[in-house]
Protein backbone atom coordinates (compact mmCIF):
# COMPACT_ATOMS: atom_id res chain seq x y z
CA UNK A 1 0.00 0.00 0.00
CA UNK A 2 1.05 3.34 -0.92
CA UNK A 3 2.63 4.92 2.59
CA UNK A 4 1.15 8.87 3.06
CA UNK A 5 3.67 11.01 2.24
CA UNK A 6 4.32 12.61 5.57
CA UNK A 7 5.46 8.84 6.17
CA UNK A 8 8.12 8.61 3.68
CA UNK A 9 11.44 9.61 4.14
CA UNK A 10 11.47 13.39 4.85
CA UNK A 11 14.24 13.49 6.27
CA UNK A 12 16.45 12.51 3.58
CA UNK A 13 14.78 15.25 1.60
CA UNK A 14 17.48 18.12 0.11
CA UNK A 15 15.15 20.73 1.58
CA UNK A 16 15.73 19.11 4.93
CA UNK A 17 19.50 19.61 4.68
CA UNK A 18 19.38 22.54 4.17
CA UNK A 19 17.86 24.09 7.49
CA UNK A 20 18.29 27.85 7.79
CA UNK A 21 18.94 29.65 11.22
CA UNK A 22 16.84 29.93 13.91
CA UNK A 23 15.68 29.67 16.74
CA UNK A 24 12.66 26.76 16.29
CA UNK A 25 9.88 27.07 18.73
CA UNK A 26 9.27 23.28 18.16
CA UNK A 27 10.78 21.41 21.08
CA UNK A 28 14.08 19.66 19.98
CA UNK A 29 15.07 22.18 17.72
CA UNK A 30 18.91 23.58 17.43
CA UNK A 31 19.49 26.53 19.84
CA UNK A 32 19.37 29.94 17.76
CA UNK A 33 22.76 31.48 16.15
CA UNK A 34 24.77 34.21 17.61
CA UNK A 35 25.04 35.99 14.89
CA UNK A 36 21.75 38.03 12.78
CA UNK A 37 22.01 36.71 8.81
CA UNK A 38 21.65 39.31 6.36
CA UNK A 39 18.32 39.87 4.20
CA UNK A 40 18.79 36.90 1.46
CA UNK A 41 17.78 36.42 -1.84
CA UNK A 42 17.02 32.69 -2.35
CA UNK A 43 14.37 31.32 -4.81
CA UNK A 44 15.45 27.61 -5.14
CA UNK A 45 13.52 25.46 -6.87
CA UNK A 46 11.82 22.91 -4.42
CA UNK A 47 8.33 22.07 -5.83
CA UNK A 48 7.15 20.97 -2.91
CA UNK A 49 8.33 23.43 -0.20
CA UNK A 50 5.41 23.34 1.46
CA UNK A 51 3.62 19.74 0.94
CA UNK A 52 -0.33 20.19 2.24
CA UNK A 53 -0.89 16.33 1.96
CA UNK A 54 -4.52 15.09 2.74
CA UNK A 55 -5.82 17.51 5.07
CA UNK A 56 -9.40 17.58 6.86
CA UNK A 57 -11.23 20.46 9.22
CA UNK A 58 -14.25 19.38 10.38
CA UNK A 59 -16.31 20.87 13.49
CA UNK A 60 -19.23 19.30 15.83
CA UNK A 61 -22.77 20.06 14.03
CA UNK A 62 -25.12 22.10 16.13
CA UNK A 63 -27.32 18.25 16.09
CA UNK A 64 -24.51 16.05 17.12
CA UNK A 65 -22.37 14.55 13.83
CA UNK A 66 -19.88 16.88 12.15
CA UNK A 67 -19.76 19.59 9.85
CA UNK A 68 -16.46 18.79 7.11
CA UNK A 69 -15.39 22.39 6.09
CA UNK A 70 -12.58 20.32 3.72
CA UNK A 71 -11.15 17.38 3.49
CA UNK A 72 -9.14 15.16 1.29
CA UNK A 73 -6.99 18.22 0.57
CA UNK A 74 -3.97 18.51 -0.97
CA UNK A 75 -1.44 21.00 -2.21
CA UNK A 76 2.39 21.88 -3.05
CA UNK A 77 3.79 25.07 -2.90
CA UNK A 78 7.47 25.18 -4.44
CA UNK A 79 9.79 27.62 -2.84
CA UNK A 80 9.88 31.20 -3.92
CA UNK A 81 6.50 30.79 -4.75
CA UNK A 82 3.76 33.43 -4.13
CA UNK A 83 0.60 31.25 -3.95
CA UNK A 84 -3.45 33.09 -3.53
CA UNK A 85 -6.30 31.38 -2.57
CA UNK A 86 -9.56 33.02 -4.04
CA UNK A 87 -12.90 31.17 -2.93
CA UNK A 88 -16.09 32.25 -1.22
CA UNK A 89 -16.82 33.10 2.26
CA UNK A 90 -16.89 30.07 4.23
CA UNK A 91 -15.34 27.54 1.70
CA UNK A 92 -12.33 27.29 4.27
CA UNK A 93 -9.26 29.37 3.34
CA UNK A 94 -8.82 30.76 7.16
CA UNK A 95 -9.12 27.37 8.15
CA UNK A 96 -6.06 26.47 5.69
CA UNK A 97 -3.98 29.35 6.60
CA UNK A 98 -4.21 28.99 10.33
CA UNK A 99 -3.67 24.86 9.61
CA UNK A 100 -0.14 26.32 7.80
CA UNK A 101 0.08 28.44 10.83
CA UNK A 102 0.12 25.67 13.33
CA UNK A 103 -2.63 27.49 15.14
CA UNK A 104 -5.14 24.82 14.52
CA UNK A 105 -4.67 21.29 13.64
CA UNK A 106 -6.19 19.55 10.79
CA UNK A 107 -8.67 17.08 11.58
CA UNK A 108 -6.97 14.96 8.91
CA UNK A 109 -3.61 14.60 6.93
CA UNK A 110 -0.57 16.71 7.66
CA UNK A 111 1.86 19.50 6.29
CA UNK A 112 5.14 19.45 5.22
CA UNK A 113 7.36 22.48 5.28
CA UNK A 114 10.65 22.38 4.00
CA UNK A 115 10.65 18.18 5.18
CA UNK A 116 9.47 19.03 8.37
CA UNK A 117 5.87 18.29 9.70
CA UNK A 118 4.02 20.90 11.16
CA UNK A 119 3.39 20.70 14.82
CA UNK A 120 2.65 23.87 16.39
CA UNK A 121 3.24 27.78 15.88
CA UNK A 122 6.67 28.53 14.91
CA UNK A 123 8.77 31.87 14.15
CA UNK A 124 9.53 29.97 10.76
CA UNK A 125 5.68 30.86 9.87
CA UNK A 126 4.72 34.50 9.83
CA UNK A 127 1.47 35.31 9.54
CA UNK A 128 0.07 39.04 8.80
CA UNK A 129 -3.46 39.03 9.80
CA UNK A 130 -6.40 41.74 8.67
CA UNK A 131 -5.49 43.64 11.75
CA UNK A 132 -2.23 44.26 13.02
CA UNK A 133 -2.12 42.83 15.84
CA UNK A 134 0.48 45.06 17.65
CA UNK A 135 2.11 45.62 21.08
CA UNK A 136 0.35 49.26 21.55
CA UNK A 137 2.73 50.46 23.77
CA UNK A 138 6.08 49.80 21.63
CA UNK A 139 6.82 51.61 18.71
CA UNK A 140 7.08 51.17 15.34
CA UNK A 141 11.24 49.81 16.13
CA UNK A 142 10.00 48.31 19.36
CA UNK A 143 7.71 46.01 17.54
CA UNK A 144 9.86 45.17 14.72
CA UNK A 145 12.74 44.58 17.24
CA UNK A 146 10.66 42.37 19.68
CA UNK A 147 9.93 40.09 17.12
CA UNK A 148 13.82 39.89 15.90
CA UNK A 149 14.91 39.32 19.42
CA UNK A 150 12.72 36.58 20.10
CA UNK A 151 14.47 35.00 17.10
CA UNK A 152 17.62 35.63 17.58
CA UNK A 153 17.74 35.53 21.33
CA UNK A 154 21.32 35.89 22.06
CA UNK A 155 21.99 38.88 19.16
CA UNK A 156 22.87 42.15 21.09
CA UNK A 157 20.97 45.22 20.93
CA UNK A 158 22.72 47.12 18.30
CA UNK A 159 21.97 44.25 15.82
CA UNK A 160 18.35 43.58 16.78
CA UNK A 161 18.07 47.06 16.46
CA UNK A 162 20.05 47.66 13.24
CA UNK A 163 17.96 44.59 11.52
CA UNK A 164 14.69 46.35 12.74
CA UNK A 165 15.40 49.42 11.02
CA UNK A 166 16.17 47.73 8.27
CA UNK A 167 13.41 46.02 7.84
CA UNK A 168 11.55 49.30 8.85
CA UNK A 169 13.32 50.71 5.30
CA UNK A 170 12.37 48.09 3.40
CA UNK A 171 8.99 49.15 3.45
CA UNK A 172 9.00 52.32 3.17
CA UNK A 173 8.92 53.87 7.55
CA UNK A 174 12.35 55.19 8.05
CA UNK A 175 10.96 58.58 10.04
CA UNK A 176 8.45 56.79 11.95
CA UNK A 177 10.94 54.16 14.10
CA UNK A 178 9.40 56.02 17.04
CA UNK A 179 5.54 56.35 16.75
CA UNK A 180 3.03 53.99 18.33
CA UNK A 181 0.98 52.51 16.72
CA UNK A 182 -2.17 54.49 17.97
CA UNK A 183 -0.18 57.93 16.06
CA UNK A 184 0.17 55.08 12.51
CA UNK A 185 -2.35 55.27 9.72
CA UNK A 186 -4.25 51.41 8.68
CA UNK A 187 -2.01 51.45 6.03
CA UNK A 188 1.19 52.01 7.98
CA UNK A 189 0.18 49.75 10.75
CA UNK A 190 0.28 46.93 8.17
CA UNK A 191 3.61 48.05 7.06
CA UNK A 192 4.53 47.53 10.60
CA UNK A 193 3.21 43.81 10.41
CA UNK A 194 4.48 43.15 7.14
CA UNK A 195 8.37 44.70 8.47
CA UNK A 196 7.47 42.43 11.94
CA UNK A 197 6.97 39.28 9.30
CA UNK A 198 9.99 39.88 7.12
CA UNK A 199 12.60 40.61 10.09
CA UNK A 200 12.03 37.31 11.46
CA UNK A 201 13.39 35.84 8.20
CA UNK A 202 10.09 33.18 7.90
CA UNK A 203 10.37 30.46 5.88
CA UNK A 204 6.81 31.35 4.59
CA UNK A 205 4.73 34.07 5.15
CA UNK A 206 1.27 33.73 5.43
CA UNK A 207 -1.46 36.58 5.04
CA UNK A 208 -5.13 36.95 5.63
CA UNK A 209 -6.47 39.16 3.50
CA UNK A 210 -4.07 41.95 4.55
CA UNK A 211 -4.61 44.67 2.88
CA UNK A 212 -9.22 44.46 2.69
CA UNK A 213 -9.27 47.06 5.47
CA UNK A 214 -7.33 49.59 3.56
CA UNK A 215 -8.32 52.63 1.11
CA UNK A 216 -7.93 51.97 -2.51
CA UNK A 217 -4.83 53.98 -2.92
CA UNK A 218 -2.99 52.74 0.06
CA UNK A 219 -3.75 48.79 -0.80
CA UNK A 220 -2.46 49.74 -4.26
CA UNK A 221 0.89 50.97 -2.65
CA UNK A 222 1.59 47.91 -0.48
CA UNK A 223 0.42 45.44 -3.44
CA UNK A 224 3.75 47.35 -4.99
CA UNK A 225 6.18 47.18 -1.73
CA UNK A 226 4.94 43.31 -0.86
CA UNK A 227 5.52 42.37 -4.57
CA UNK A 228 9.06 44.05 -4.94
CA UNK A 229 10.39 43.00 -1.57
CA UNK A 230 9.03 39.00 -2.17
CA UNK A 231 10.51 39.17 -5.86
CA UNK A 232 14.15 40.74 -4.48
CA UNK A 233 13.81 38.31 -1.34
CA UNK A 234 12.72 35.07 -3.01
CA UNK A 235 10.00 34.73 -0.22
CA UNK A 236 7.66 31.98 -0.17
CA UNK A 237 4.07 33.48 0.53
CA UNK A 238 0.31 31.42 0.71
CA UNK A 239 -1.80 34.60 0.58
CA UNK A 240 -5.84 34.62 1.07
CA UNK A 241 -7.83 37.24 -1.22
CA UNK A 242 -11.01 38.04 -2.40
CA UNK A 243 -10.01 40.48 -4.70
CA UNK A 244 -8.96 39.11 -8.38
CA UNK A 245 -6.78 41.83 -9.46
CA UNK A 246 -5.22 41.35 -6.40
CA UNK A 247 -4.21 38.01 -6.86
CA UNK A 248 -3.57 38.48 -10.68
CA UNK A 249 -1.21 41.19 -9.77
CA UNK A 250 0.97 39.13 -7.31
CA UNK A 251 0.42 35.62 -7.70
CA UNK A 252 3.07 33.03 -9.68
CA UNK A 253 -0.43 30.53 -9.27
CA UNK A 254 -3.88 31.05 -8.10
CA UNK A 255 -5.78 28.20 -5.82
CA UNK A 256 -9.34 27.92 -6.50
CA UNK A 257 -11.65 26.83 -3.82
CA UNK A 258 -14.97 25.58 -4.45
CA UNK A 259 -18.12 26.43 -2.02
CA UNK A 260 -18.14 24.66 1.65
CA UNK A 261 -19.43 22.89 2.74
CA UNK A 262 -16.76 20.15 1.68
CA UNK A 263 -15.05 22.25 -0.19
CA UNK A 264 -12.12 21.12 -3.03
CA UNK A 265 -9.41 23.02 -4.80
CA UNK A 266 -10.93 23.12 -7.97
CA UNK A 267 -7.41 23.63 -9.72
CA UNK A 268 -4.21 25.58 -9.66
CA UNK A 269 -4.04 28.23 -12.12
CA UNK A 270 -0.64 29.34 -13.01
CA UNK A 271 -0.29 33.23 -13.53
CA UNK A 272 0.90 33.59 -17.61
CA UNK A 273 1.42 37.28 -17.23
CA UNK A 274 5.13 38.14 -17.13
CA UNK A 275 7.51 38.39 -13.62
CA UNK A 276 7.96 42.18 -14.93
CA UNK A 277 4.44 43.10 -14.41
CA UNK A 278 3.29 47.01 -13.28
CA UNK A 279 -0.11 47.58 -11.48
CA UNK A 280 -0.55 50.57 -13.83
CA UNK A 281 -0.13 48.47 -16.89
CA UNK A 282 -1.07 44.61 -15.92
CA UNK A 283 -4.58 45.50 -18.02
CA UNK A 284 -2.74 46.06 -21.02
CA UNK A 285 -1.48 42.12 -20.78
CA UNK A 286 -2.48 40.06 -23.86
CA UNK A 287 -3.64 37.40 -21.21
CA UNK A 288 -4.83 40.06 -18.28
CA UNK A 289 -8.23 39.56 -19.34
CA UNK A 290 -8.17 35.46 -20.37
CA UNK A 291 -7.14 35.01 -17.02
CA UNK A 292 -9.69 37.49 -15.10
CA UNK A 293 -12.12 36.18 -17.03
CA UNK A 294 -11.08 33.06 -15.85
CA UNK A 295 -11.20 34.09 -12.72
CA UNK A 296 -14.77 35.59 -12.15
CA UNK A 297 -16.19 32.78 -14.26
CA UNK A 298 -15.21 30.32 -11.44
CA UNK A 299 -16.52 32.55 -8.64
CA UNK A 300 -19.59 33.27 -10.52
CA UNK A 301 -20.37 30.15 -11.04
CA UNK A 302 -18.15 27.12 -11.20
CA UNK A 303 -17.21 27.28 -7.53
CA UNK A 304 -20.96 26.22 -7.11
CA UNK A 305 -21.20 23.84 -9.49
CA UNK A 306 -17.87 22.19 -9.82
CA UNK A 307 -18.47 19.42 -7.16
CA UNK A 308 -21.33 17.77 -10.04
CA UNK A 309 -19.42 18.96 -12.79
CA UNK A 310 -15.91 18.31 -12.17
CA UNK A 311 -13.76 16.40 -14.86
CA UNK A 312 -13.77 12.59 -14.66
CA UNK A 313 -10.52 12.18 -14.10
CA UNK A 314 -10.24 14.92 -11.24
CA UNK A 315 -7.90 13.87 -8.26
CA UNK A 316 -7.78 15.41 -5.14
CA UNK A 317 -4.03 14.64 -4.72
CA UNK A 318 -3.31 15.93 -8.34
CA UNK A 319 -5.67 19.29 -8.36
CA UNK A 320 -5.94 20.34 -12.52
CA UNK A 321 -2.76 22.73 -12.89
CA UNK A 322 -4.71 24.82 -15.38
CA UNK A 323 -2.30 27.52 -17.98
CA UNK A 324 -4.48 29.96 -19.35
CA UNK A 325 -2.94 31.83 -22.34
CA UNK A 326 -2.70 32.68 -25.56
CA UNK A 327 -3.78 35.75 -26.11
CA UNK A 328 -7.17 36.26 -28.77
CA UNK A 329 -6.43 36.96 -32.56
CA UNK A 330 -6.07 40.78 -33.23
CA UNK A 331 -9.35 41.46 -35.02
CA UNK A 332 -9.25 41.19 -39.14
CA UNK A 333 -7.91 44.36 -40.99
CA UNK A 334 -10.95 45.25 -42.40
CA UNK A 335 -12.77 44.95 -39.17
CA UNK A 336 -14.66 47.92 -38.47
CA UNK A 337 -13.34 49.79 -34.68
CA UNK A 338 -16.64 50.17 -32.66
CA UNK A 339 -16.33 54.15 -32.02
CA UNK A 340 -16.84 54.01 -35.87
CA UNK A 341 -20.18 51.46 -35.39
CA UNK A 342 -21.55 53.90 -32.95
CA UNK A 343 -20.93 56.84 -34.91
CA UNK A 344 -22.57 55.56 -37.71
CA UNK A 345 -25.89 55.12 -35.84
CA UNK A 346 -26.25 58.72 -34.71
N1 LIG B 1 -14.52 27.19 15.74
C1 LIG B 1 -15.43 26.89 14.82
N2 LIG B 1 -16.49 26.14 15.13
C2 LIG B 1 -17.41 25.82 14.19
N3 LIG B 1 -17.33 26.20 12.90
C3 LIG B 1 -16.28 26.96 12.55
C4 LIG B 1 -15.28 27.35 13.48
N4 LIG B 1 -14.35 28.09 12.82
C5 LIG B 1 -14.77 28.16 11.53
N5 LIG B 1 -15.91 27.50 11.38
C6 LIG B 1 -16.68 27.35 10.14
O1 LIG B 1 -15.80 26.86 9.15
C7 LIG B 1 -16.14 27.41 7.89
C8 LIG B 1 -14.89 27.91 7.23
O2 LIG B 1 -14.41 29.04 7.95
P1 LIG B 1 -13.16 29.87 7.40
O3 LIG B 1 -13.03 31.08 8.27
O4 LIG B 1 -12.00 28.99 7.27
O5 LIG B 1 -13.71 30.28 5.95
P2 LIG B 1 -13.15 31.37 4.94
O6 LIG B 1 -13.22 30.75 3.59
O7 LIG B 1 -11.85 31.88 5.38
O8 LIG B 1 -14.25 32.49 5.08
P3 LIG B 1 -14.09 34.10 4.90
O9 LIG B 1 -13.72 34.33 3.47
O10 LIG B 1 -15.48 34.61 5.23
O11 LIG B 1 -13.06 34.56 5.87
C9 LIG B 1 -17.19 28.44 8.13
O12 LIG B 1 -18.44 27.93 7.76
C10 LIG B 1 -17.15 28.69 9.60
O13 LIG B 1 -18.42 28.99 10.11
Amino acid sequence: MEQPLHRQCHRGHPAHRRRRHGARLDPGAPAAPRHLPGVSAVAESDPKFISIEGIARRYPAPGGGATTIFENLWLQVPRGAFVCIIGHSGCGKTSVLNILAGLEQPSDGVVVVDGQAISGPSLDRAVIFQGHALLPWRSVLGNVAYAVSSRWRKASRAEVEERAKRCIDLVGLRGSEHKKPAELSGGMRQRVGIARALSIEPKIMLMDEPFSALDALTRGTLQDEVRRICTSTGQTVVMITHDVDEAIYLADKIVLMTNGPEAMVAEVVENPLPAARARDTIHREPDYYTVRNHLVDFLVARSRTFRDEKPQDYDPRHPPQVRLGAAPEPPPANTIPFPALAKGRE
